[in-house]
């Protein structure tokens, strides 16, 4: 049905009726009546057909006004809460158990290496390529996770990729050697490109519109929480110097295993099930998802809407991608997913996290064991603040939530880029030069300060303080097996380093340490709650059903590879623009990652995922003209016969 149509049939009656009498039926018979009238905005966002549509519904606007206004949302608000069965939030748990094991294996490696590294000595290219092999393995299994997606379901993928996770965290806790170690790492990869791109996904057709948001995100939270539990057992196990890597890495098999044997027990999604006509098996589910309510218009306006994307998406043959190319709509909406995820890994989330521990160092943290736990409060912000993001995603919205985050992303990547610079002015300089008794690293000697020295890979700074003046300062070759001492003088036997010696390599001393901790738990605050959770969720969204899952994979797979970028590429641009020209430029990215979702990004908030499709169909970035009609968007109850339940499915009446 158009919405030409809708506005016609449907109108206003009373708002009386919505507190506690009953609707009435309208013109037709019908059983939906309209509230809240849509803005010109988003009339015109709804195609041409809706322009024609306003006048009833303009006329029904002008008597929703005030306190019937508030009795509605009211009204919305007490219907909503009572048909939210609990089912929908076990089943959000634990298919978010996948985004837990994507936070722990993901963060637990840091910890295990520098375990690993010293027990299996291993060169600094293994570690580089222990690190990155998951997440390279990752962005691959996330293109394949979108075909396996379509041909299996939701279901049978996230079995798949507990499973996967479950045979990886056997493999590298018994392995033998570091090839075994590889391999144990790659297979985590699989593991996770899949799970990343179905969870969203999953959750997402599962939920109520109203939820739909907060649910997805907890996905996020999950992967915070699981990056906050890694840094944990790093901690607790970095006393165990023997095999301490092996529980830390091995350890992923419990939520793994949960989830598989959960997963036996849940249901396939609703919507892939009718979308490979499945029709009963789809009606059991929904009305077990929905907790035994009525779902027989949410079960029809899903099948009609599948129909009708079908058809208006050319009915074309040909792979799926390419259909999702040449469709407008769709490949807006891919640019728009894709274009999120790029932005997200470009404001260096994870060069912040994996240089925490060496910020607190600056700050003076000397003990490495300290360093490592406090480096524990990094993810427990990440994940507090991924919290309050899902408390807003509902309140103010997908797009607000984003622009107001990238904002202050941007703004506290330039503090921390400020903190690195005056840092860098400030440099202590080099007053000893003891004479390198090897020449292996005659280039150390060289420098004059400690910048440029600790800029080297290859040289640290090795100094001794007292009070708050720097003495006798060197710079000197740094120990292969060990970045934690030099290759030889004061600094190369830790135990042996009396007198307050200290050894700093990949950082300087600086009394400039307090902004750049500031910089930090600012960045943290502003990334955590939008910019780390939305890009999953909106790209949950915005595609319609027969492109979501091919949508997704790209999506993920564009994360994972912008991840590896940069976190590979972080120490060579230190090492020729500076730490703040590093920051700095990861700053501006933010700046042009703003731009793009403030003219990109439409609202995506309360409304129905077969409805989201309708706001890809003007051009590709105008939805910066509509901000202010945002909160004006249209919204409907739906009345059925003797039960007047407001549906969760309440936008279903456009289609
Ligand atoms: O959304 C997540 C989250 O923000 C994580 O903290 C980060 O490590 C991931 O790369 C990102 O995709």
């Amino acid at each position: 049905m158009s919405r030409k149509q809708v506005d016609h049939d449907y109108n206003l009656r009373s708002m009386s009726n919505l507190m506690g009498e009953r609707w009435k039926k309208v013109n037709d018979g019908g059983e939906r009546s309209l509230i809240r009238a849509p803005s010109s905005a988003s009339i015109s966002s709804q195609g041409a057909s809706a322009g024609a549509s306003g006048a009833p519904a303009a006329a029904s606007s002008s008597t929703t006004t005030g306190t019937t206004g508030d009795l509605e949302r009211a009204a919305r608000k007490q219907f909503q809460q009572d048909v939210t069965p609990g089912f929908v939030y076990v089943l959000a748990a634990f298919s978010a158990l996948g985004g837990f094991l994507f936070g722990y294996d993901t963060g637990v490696i840091s910890g295990a290496m520098l375990l690993l590294k010293k027990e299996l000595e291993l060169s600094a290219l293994w570690q580089e390529v222990l690190i990155s092999s998951t997440v390279a393995a990752a962005a691959l299994s996330a293109l394949l996770g979108g075909f396996l997606n379509g041909l299996f379901g939701r279901r049978v993928c996230i079995l798949l990729a507990s499973f996967i996770f479950a045979v990886g965290g056997i493999v590298l806790s018994t392995a033998p050697g570091k090839e075994v170690l590889l391999a144990g790492r790659i297979i985590v990869g699989v593991g996770l490109g899949i799970a990343s791109m179905t969870v969203p996904v999953y959750i997402a057709e599962a939920s109520p519109p109203h939820l739909r948001g907060q649910l997805v995100t907890v996905n996020t939270l999950f992967i915070t929480g699981g990056q906050f539990t890694a840094s944990i057992i790093d901690g607790a196990f970095s006393y165990l110097q023997r095999d301490g890597w092996r529980y830390m890495l091995g350890l992923s098999v419990i939520p793994a295993m949960l989830q598989f044997v959960g997963f036996l027990f849940l249901p396939e999604s609703p919507r892939w099930l009718i979308q490979c006509g499945l029709t009963q098996k789809a009606r059991r589910v929904l009305s077990q998802i929905r907790g035994n309510q009525n779902i027989d218009e949410e079960y029809d306006s899903i099948k009609n809407s599948i129909e009708e994307e079908e058809k208006e998406s050319g009915g074309k043959d040909g792979p799926v991608i390419w259909r999702v190319l040449t469709y407008p709509p769709t490949r807006r909406a891919l640019l728009v997913g894709c274009g999120l995820q790029m932005f997200q890994q470009l404001s260096g989330i994870n060069t912040v996290m994996y240089y925490s521990a060496t910020i607190l160092q600056m700050s003076g943290i000397r003990d490495d064991r300290l360093a490592i736990w406090l480096a524990g409060l990094t993810t427990l912000t990440n994940f507090l603040f991924t919290l309050l993001g899902v408390w807003l995603v509902e309140r103010v919205g997908r797009r607000k939530l984003t622009l107001g985050s990238i904002v202050g992303t941007c703004l506290s990547l330039s503090l921390l880029a400020v903190g690195f610079l005056l840092s860098a002015q400030h440099s202590p300089p080099v007053t000893f030069h003891p004479l390198d008794p090897s020449m292996v690293n005659s280039t150390c000697s060289k420098y004059q300060l400690c910048e440029p020295c600790m800029l080297d890979p290859g040289c640290g700074f090795c100094y001794r303080e007292n009070g708050s003046a720097l003495l006798a300062s060197s710079c000197v070759a740094v120990n292969k097996a060990s970045t934690e001492q030099a290759a030889w003088g004061r600094c190369s036997n830790s135990s042996q380093m009396k007198d307050q010696t200290y050894w700093a390599y990949n950082y300087c001393p600086t009394s400039y340490s307090w902004l750049v901790l500031l910089g930090l738990m600012l960045y943290l605050a502003a990334f955590a709650p939008g910019m780390g959770p939305m890009p999953w969720t909106i790209n949950s969204e915005i595609y319609p059903l027969w492109a979501r899952s091919t949508g997704n994979a790209c999506a993920a797979g564009v994360n994972w590879t912008f991840n590896i970028l940069v976190s590979l590429t972080f120490l060579h641009l230190a090492q020729y623009f500076t730490y703040y020209g590093a920051f700095f430029l990861y700053s501006s990215m933010a700046l042009l990652g703003f731009f793009f979702i403030y003219g990109c990004l439409p609202e995506t908030k309360g409304r129905r995922l077969e409805e989201i499709e309708a706001l890809f169909e003007n051009q590709l970035c105008s939805c910066g003209a509509s901000d202010s009609d945002e909160g004006r968007q249209v919204e409907y109850i739906r009345v059925k016969g003797s039960n007047y339940h407001l549906s969760d499915n309440d936008a279903s009446d456009v289609d």
